[in-house]
């Protein structure tokens, strides 16, 4: 039964039946996706295929037409999940290209999400929490007095990092985290990225288009393609599924050059 409390024992998020329509564009039709605990798994598929709609739902940005979404067993789609803010509490969110608050400083947006859900703590340990979560994303402690102008593209990102941590979610939503970086900037975020997931334990709902980035950190792979999910498992299986997207993505000289370049297991 699903009920306004994280169950400790449910998948990370388990989407059923979703239908997102706007207008007469149908992007989803009886989409199903089950995300497991403690894995990173990697979102891909064409443009427009709905990637960004999918998480925004998931993250109860956007109600959709149909379905169901429980995100830590607890009903998404319900008034108690809306009105308690408990999914928001154990979520963050990178979105494409950072979102911060350019007025304010680095540390200042780190604090946003703790003064939001936390208005009774301490300003002292507001500013010591945001610096811990600015640290662990690998800035430096200048990095929390400056502006986001101050700072380069991939800072920027790793400053948007911090603040998704701030509340130490249990899950993790990142919306093409190495676009834009170059390919060392993009291997370094990546790394940080499976760092962090290690480290804390954290649930990680990744959309790419980087290869690369699947197949260096994600431990399966879910494809949206004609409105739905396609399949979601480990790359091997689903670099051998028959469909065209897929065999282009994966089997094209991107695609080969990605698997060239994987690491190999330990
Ligand atoms: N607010 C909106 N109003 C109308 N149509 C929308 C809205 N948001 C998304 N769409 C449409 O839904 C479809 C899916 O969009 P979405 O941004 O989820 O795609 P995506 O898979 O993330 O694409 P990309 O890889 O290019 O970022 C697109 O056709 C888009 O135009």
């Amino acid at each position: 039964m699903v009920s306004a409390a994280i169950d400790e024992q449910a998948p990370a998020i388990r989407v059923r039946s979703l239908v997102n329509a706007f207008g007469d564009q149908v992007v989803h039709q009886d989409l199903d996706l089950e995300v497991r605990r403690g894995e990173i798994i990697g979102v891909v598929g064409g443009s427009g295929t709905g990637k960004s709609v999918l998480m925004r739902a998931i993250l109860g940005l956007r109600t959709p037409q149909g379905g169901e979404i429980e995100v830590l067993g607890v009903d998404a789609l319900s008034d108690a999940a809306r009105d308690t803010g408990l999914i928001q509490r154990n979520t963050g969110v990178l979105f494409q290209g950072g979102a911060l608050f350019s007025s304010l400083t680095v540390a200042e947006n780190v604090s946003v999400p703790l003064k939001e859900h936390y208005p009774g703590l301490p300003p002292d340990m507001v500013h010591d929490l945001a610096m811990l979560k600015i640290r662990m994303s690998g800035l430096g402690e200048d990095a929390g007095g400056k502006l986001p102008s101050q700072l380069s593209g991939g800072m920027r990102k790793r400053a948007g990092i911090a603040r998704a941590l701030a509340l130490d979610p249990a899950l993790l939503f990142l919306d093409e985290p190495t676009a834009g970086l170059d390919p060392i900037g993009a291997a370094a975020f990546d790394e940080l990225i499976r760092t962090l997931q290690r480290a804390l334990g954290l649930t990680v709902f990744l959309i790419t288009h980087d290869l690369d980035t699947l197949y260096s950190i994600c431990d399966r792979v879910a494809v949206l393609a004609d409105r739905r999910v396609l399949v979601a498992a480990p790359l091997p299986e689903v670099e051998r599924f028959d469909h065209p997207w897929v065999q282009e993505y994966f089997h094209g000289p991107r695609g080969r050059a990605a698997q060239a370049a994987k690491p190999k297991e330990a």
